[in-house]
């Protein structure tokens, strides 16, 4: 008789490219991917910030290279797709919280920019890169439990994830024959330089913590099992879905 085997986790020989590596998720989903086994490129816009991120990786003994990038700039994604990667996580983001009575257009457009029109035209030209070459991949958006409810002075940061989502799954409908796979994934609130302010104001915190079922915020540490199984072959039947690691929050 022969028994199921797990597919493997491993990313070993695999190209993949993050962007927002030099900080927070992205360089932690980086991380994740290169402890997998996989060489990753790192994209963001700082150089300095990158290179001294490529560095402490290859000093893990992780294969890891620093390609600075606007990843709003349509000429820097064809330079970045000019080759195919088996996997792309697309962890670049931006918010800009306030009253919806009082948004600034050039905020509005400064969040879309980043989160919704950089995402959609980075996963046509990783999708365009991979047909060309005849081969299959893995598209990852760090969207949010954002893209699933409202949040409080969230509105242009909500409508930017919940688009993500609903690209997400259009996208996958069109290139599940290509083999194709695009998902996204869904964290509550993680500790990074974006939410820094939140967290200063205790009581902020501490009404997060309660909106959160498993009563914490979370740590980068936290999204790094995910990605690496929407990366690798553990999570080959998964296309168009919503990966929530939001501690509960979505869940009512
Ligand atoms: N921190 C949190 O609580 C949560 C964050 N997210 C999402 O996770 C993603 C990563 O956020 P964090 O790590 O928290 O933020 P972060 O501010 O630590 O990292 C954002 C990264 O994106 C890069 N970036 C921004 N605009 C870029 C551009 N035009 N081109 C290239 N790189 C660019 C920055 O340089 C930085 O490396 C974002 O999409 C955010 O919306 C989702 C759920 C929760
Ligand atoms: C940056 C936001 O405040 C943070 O990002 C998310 O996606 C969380 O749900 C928070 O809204």
């Amino acid at each position: 008789m022969t028994l199921p085997r797990t597919p493997s986790f491993r990313l070993d020989g695999r190209r993949a490219l993050v962007t927002g590596a030099s900080s927070g998720i992205g360089l932690a989903a980086a991380c994740a991917l290169a402890e997998a086994g996989a060489q990753v490129t790192c994209v963001a816009r700082r150089a300095g910030a990158l290179t001294e991120c490529v560095e402490a990786m290859r000093a893990e003994g992780w294969r890891a290279e620093a390609e600075p990038a606007d990843i709003t700039d349509l000429a820097d994604l064809a330079a970045l797709f000019a080759a195919p990667y088996d996997v792309v996580v697309n962890a670049a983001g931006l918010a800009r919280h306030g009253p919806a009575l009082d948004t600034d257009p050039d905020d509005f457009d400064a969040v879309m920019s980043v989160n919704l029109r950089a995402a959609y035209f980075l996963s046509q030209r990783a999708a365009r890169a991979l047909r060309a070459a005849g081969r299959s991949g893995s598209i990852i958006h760090v969207s949010s439990q954002m893209g699933h409810v409202g949040g409080v002075d969230r509105a242009v940061y909500c409508a930017s994830k919940h688009a993500v989502e609903g690209m997400v799954k259009a996208m996958a409908i069109e290139w599940g024959a290509l083999g194709i796979r695009i998902n996204s994934l869904c964290p509550t609130f993680i500790r990074t330089p974006l939410t820094e302010s939140t967290f200063a104001d205790p009581d902020k915190r501490a009404w997060l913590e309660a909106k959160i079922k498993l009563g914490r915020v979370g740590a980068v540490e936290d999204v790094m099992g995910a990605v690496v199984y929407l990366a690798s072959d553990a999570s080959a039947l998964v296309t168009g879905s919503a990966h929530m690691v939001d501690g509960g929050w979505t869940a009512g």
